[in-house]
């Protein structure tokens, strides 16, 4: 049986699902690790394609942007599908001089300017963070090299206004990048007892606009952070 946004049969989806904002990345990703691989939906053109990686199911679809669009996604994989692991593989804007473009982010955790996990817990303000044993996975699948990072983001609901005052403020109490939507996925995680990573490509960067990605290389360049997700979605 399908949902609203998703047009699959239940055992269409794999337990573990990487999560790209980006339609035309899922799309990538699934051919390059998954050329077999099945398309079981594709309700408002996001393409959601299903199968093996060395044996080991998987699925690959996008979240779209910012925290409304992953939440409809992430709440139907996990309460529908019965999703185990989300792993978002995406792009984020250096907000510190402590990462450049091309860097690799792994969420350890996402503050958020969304009113979205606000109201999880009256009277308590939600850490959103990431599973421990998703982290170890992926910083085990890159080795020692240079430009990885294991820290904090931020995840705004707005992608354009960034307060220079606020993004200081989050450099210095050692946030790393901006996106919109990993606060948005820890927590909806957090709410089903499942796990959840993001790891992030520095794809532009506040205080240097200079070596920012192209659109296209945006899209496409994520071999490092794919490696990394794909271990922690199959860890
Ligand atoms: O490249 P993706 O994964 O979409 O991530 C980032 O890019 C989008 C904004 O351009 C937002 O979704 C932000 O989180
Ligand atoms: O949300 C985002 C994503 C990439 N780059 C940014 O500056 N912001």
């Amino acid at each position: 049986m399908p949902t609203p946004h998703i047009a699959a049969e239940q055992g269409d989806i794999a337990p573990a699902v990487l999560l790209p904002g980006d339609p035309r990345r899922a799309e990538r990703i699934a051919a390059q690790l998954m050329p077999d691989a099945r398309l079981v939906s594709e309700v408002r053109g996001n393409g959601v394609y299903t199968g093996e990686v060395d044996g080991r199911p998987l699925t690959v679809m996008a979240s779209g942007m910012g925290m409304p669009s992953l939440g409809i996604y992430a709440n139907e994989l996990f309460s529908h599908y019965d999703v185990q692991r989300i792993v978002r593989v995406g792009t984020a804007g250096g907000l510190s001089p402590a990462v450049g473009v091309g860097d690799v982010v792994v969420a350890l955790g996402a503050h958020t300017d969304s009113a979205m996990n606000e109201r999880r817990i009256p009277g308590i303000r939600f850490s959103a963070v990431a599973s421990y044993p998703l982290v170890a996975a992926a910083v085990a699948a890159d080795g020692d090299a240079p430009g990885l990072h294991v820290a904090p983001v931020v995840s705004r609901d707005h992608f354009y206004g960034n307060p220079p005052e606020q993004i200081r403020a989050l450099a210095d109490y050692g946030t790393l990048a901006v996106e919109m939507e990993a606060a948005g996925l820890y927590a909806i995680a957090a709410e089903y007892g499942r796990e959840a990573l993001a790891v992030l490509t520095i794809s532009d960067h506040l205080l240097d606009p200079s070596g920012d990605f192209s659109p296209e290389e945006r899209e496409q360049n994520f071999q490092r952070s794919l490696r990394m997700g794909l271990a922690a979605a199959h860890a």
